[in-house]
């Protein structure tokens, strides 16, 4: 069975083109980060995938689901979304509320039910060690830091034991040392010491972010996939300069591709 299945996909929005001819197969056991510029279509392919959007032309299938087929609430259930816009509505809606509750009602946020027992604690304790979060567990939302809430719903997200977990954007507005400490607990809940792994998408504009435990890389340009494939076969210094429109070199340290800046090769839109 495969993760995802996008087929001659195209999404038009205002007359205006926002995705064209994507084709995108993920399958099981594999990890994918989607890099590219902002306005490059990295949120508009998320919003196909959870069926928030529906495409022009083409056909979007998820965890064996072909969506028009099937009821998107139950393929939903299946599906985690992690973001730092989501950690500000949780925030703002239990702001008093305690990690470990937090990370709890992810079992039952699809369904909104509210049944707490004591070995749920167990499994959502043990999701906050696997983030190096067991520290935050009796403190309210409102007092964590940017970095610290994303552990939290990443530790939250797992408690439904889910098939596809996105995770988009989950470093914005982190310092040097609060990204490490969460791209550390991602890569261990990739490795799957405690809980069971989905497929991960990991959504960036960050080259250095994708971790050793991402696979394959979904590299994007106005709209269009510019690579696509084996993280080490995409991630080049020549698909990077082109999809970034700078020219860039990249190079590989700790098993982490960085980027450095060489020189424009054009003006630099404003996007
Ligand atoms: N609902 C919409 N209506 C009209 N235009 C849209 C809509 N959603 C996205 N767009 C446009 O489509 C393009 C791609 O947007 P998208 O949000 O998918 O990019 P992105 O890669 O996620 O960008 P960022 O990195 O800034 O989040 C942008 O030009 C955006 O303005």
């Amino acid at each position: 069975m495969t993760t995802i299945q996008l087929s001659d996909v195209s999404w038009v929005r205002n007359q205006k083109m926002i995705l064209s001819d994507i084709n995108w197969t993920v399958k099981k056991g594999e990890h994918w980060a989607i890099i590219g510029l902002n306005g490059s279509g990295k949120t508009s392919i998320l919003n196909l995938i959870t069926g928030y959007t529906w495409p022009t032309k083409g056909t979007v299938e998820v965890l064996g689901h072909r969506f028009g087929k099937v009821d998107l609430r139950e393929v939903r259930k299946q599906i985690g979304w992690v973001s730092a816009s989501m950690a500000d509505r949780i925030t703002t809606d239990k702001p008093l509320e305690r990690a470990l509750d937090v990370v709890i009602s992810g079992k039952y946020a699809s369904v909104g039910l509210w049944e707490n027992d004591a070995h749920d604690e167990d499994i959502a304790y043990q999701l906050l060690v696997e983030m190096n979060s067991e520290h935050l567990a009796d403190k309210p939302l409102q007092v964590l830091s940017q970095g610290e809430k994303q552990r939290v719903l990443i530790a939250r997200a797992m408690m439904s034991k889910l098939d596809l977990l996105i995770l988009d954007e989950p470093c914005t507005g982190l310092d040097v040392r609060a990204r490490e400490t969460l791209l550390q607990a991602i890569d261990r809940l990739a490795h799957g010491q405690t809980s069971h792994v989905p497929t991960l998408l990991y959504v960036t504009h960050h080259s250095e972010e994708i971790l050793p435990c991402f696979t394959h890389v979904l590299l994007l340009k106005n709209g269009k996939i510019s690579a696509s494939g084996p993280k080490h076969e995409v991630m080049t210094s020549e698909h990077l300069s082109d999809a970034f429109e700078i020219d860039v070199d990249l190079s590989w340290r700790g098993n982490r591709p960085w980027i450095q800046v060489e020189s424009w090769t054009q003006t630099p839109s404003t996007s």
